[in-house]
């Protein structure tokens, strides 16, 4: 199924990623059960992205009967995917599922949250560990993290990951993202397509994606 194209993002519109996600939004759901959605959205996700957006080339393909016409994906073997600590970990493992092959980049990026939102509606935005693969302008690299709130963590995420040169393609990819973030990403980073499985209303006063699913890092690691 094609991505939906929407004002600076590119929406999944694959019913059971909607379906996981409403799971995700419940305040119902306990932490296993989340984790559990963030890893499954992570898989469809990621073949959402090979579906719409990488290449296929034919060719043939030997059976123990007889040669056939055959598809194969291109560029498979030339995906990095950042996981952004730390709420990403599982939808990574999920992402990983339809990338088996990728290599893996980690940043530890969090919002001050006690410091709040500033008048530019911006968090200052902690960076602790940054560990990145050699990325070259033959990879597709996919910047995973659940949410796009105001986009702070996502501008410094790819100041770091983009600072070394361009890959081929690099894809910003969230389970819930705000209009404020999507609009602060687009203006930093035009190059940058976001994929998001739902666009949501507005930021709260707290800097948090309303209707949203509330603290996807806190949910999913039993934290508060
Ligand atoms: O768009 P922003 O306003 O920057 O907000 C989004 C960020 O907030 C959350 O991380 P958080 O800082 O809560 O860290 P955590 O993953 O460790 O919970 C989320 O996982 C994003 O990284
Ligand atoms: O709504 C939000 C905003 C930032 N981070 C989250 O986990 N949730
Ligand atoms: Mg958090």
């Amino acid at each position: 199924m094609p991505l939906q194209e929407r004002e600076h993002a590119s929406v999944v519109t694959h019913a059971l990623a909607q379906h996981v996600l409403t799971d995700l939004r419940s305040v119902e759901t306990s932490q296993v059960e989340f984790r559990k959605g963030l890893v499954k959205l992570g898989r469809l996700c990621g073949y959402e992205l090979i579906d719409s957006r990488f290449p296929t080339e034919t060719g043939t393909v030997e059976t123990p009967l007889a040669e056939t016409p055959a598809t194969r994906v291109s560029g498979l073997d030339d995906v990095v995917i950042v996981n952004v600590l730390r709420a990403a970990t599982p939808f990574v493992e999920g992402l990983l599922k339809a990338f088996p092959t990728a290599r893996q980049g980690v940043i530890s990026a969090s919002r001050n949250e006690d410091a709040g939102m500033g008048e530019d509606g911006e968090f200052p935005i902690s960076v602790q560990y940054v560990k990145l693969p050699e990325i070259t302008e033959d990879d597709t690299v996919i910047v995973a993290d659940p949410m796009l709130a105001t986009g702070s963590t996502m501008v410094t995420v790819l100041d770091e990951i983009l600072a070394d040169g361009a890959p081929e393609s690099c894809f910003v990819l969230s389970a819930v993202s705000a209009p404020p973030g999507l609009q602060r990403v687009r203006e930093a980073f035009p190059e940058v397509e976001h994929v998001t499985v739902s666009v949501d209303d507005e930021l709260d006063d707290d800097g948090f994606i309303v209707p949203g699913l509330g603290d996807a890092g806190d949910r999913a690691f039993r934290t508060t």
